[in-house]
């Protein structure tokens, strides 16, 4: 299985949106950032522009929600058509719930760790989910430089899921370019999103076949 490529629409021209959507068809879906000015210093989109995408895009969506109180919020993007639906552990005391509640809605549940969260009082609910995100920038904008010091925290959890053999994706998010993509691959990310890099890029396609050529070209045997 190819490394999976999330090019997040937050880095679209949305005065283009139907060519943006059109531009990054050979993606594997499209990364949907939710901010609520909140639980991060800045405000995105919701629930209209979800749709939206949605009816018009042939790829599915992979919303990552940097928002306050996710158990409110998240089964609705499941049941209005979302593939997977990641929230944040900083932002709910019970996640195992929220992750219940998400399948229950008809999305995959992932859970989010932002760059100073630690996975450890997570592990024993890993079974709970289908993706863990390890944030690579702190949550709330675009365009930020990679940390290399979540990669620690990537590696060690990439051996757990290996060695109990979980069905547990690693996602990164934030500052995935085709230099940063193989350091992230070499420490066990299997899907990636990529904002900036895609977007920015004059030929969207074949950004993400770069970026899908290098993340498997660093990917170890798991
Ligand atoms: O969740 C976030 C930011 O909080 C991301 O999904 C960004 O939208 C990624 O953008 P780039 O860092 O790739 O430009
Ligand atoms: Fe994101």
């Amino acid at each position: 299985m190819s490394a999976r490529i999330h090019p997040s629409i937050l880095a679209a021209d949305f005065a283009r949106l139907g060519a943006e959507l059109e531009r990054i068809r050979t993606a594997d879906l499209i990364h949907f950032d939710v901010m609520d000015y909140h639980f991060v210093p800045n405000l995105s989109f919701g629930m209209p522009i979800f749709e939206t995408i949605t009816a018009s895009s042939p790829l599915p969506l992979d919303v990552h929600l940097m928002i306050s109180d996710p158990g409110r919020w998240a089964p609705g993007y499941a049941e209005a058509g979302a593939a997977s639906v990641t929230f944040h552990a900083e932002a709910t005391d019970d996640p195992a719930a929220v992750a219940r509640d998400i399948r229950a809605a008809g999305a995959r549940p992932a859970l989010a760790l932002k760059p100073g969260t630690a996975i450890e009082p997570y592990l024993e609910i890993l079974g709970e989910f289908d993706m863990v995100l390890v944030m690579t920038v702190e949550p709330g904008f675009g365009g930020q430089a990679f940390m290399p010091e979540t990669m620690p925290k990537l590696r060690a959890l990439r051996e757990r899921v290996d060695a109990e053999g979980l069905e547990l994706r690693l996602q990164v998010d934030g500052g995935i370019d085709a230099t940063t993509i193989a350091t992230a691959a070499e420490h066990g990310a299997d899907t990636f999103v990529a904002g900036s890099s895609v977007f920015g890029a004059e030929n969207a396609a074949a950004q993400i076949e770069l970026l899908r050529e290098t993340a498997d070209a660093h990917t170890h045997a798991h």
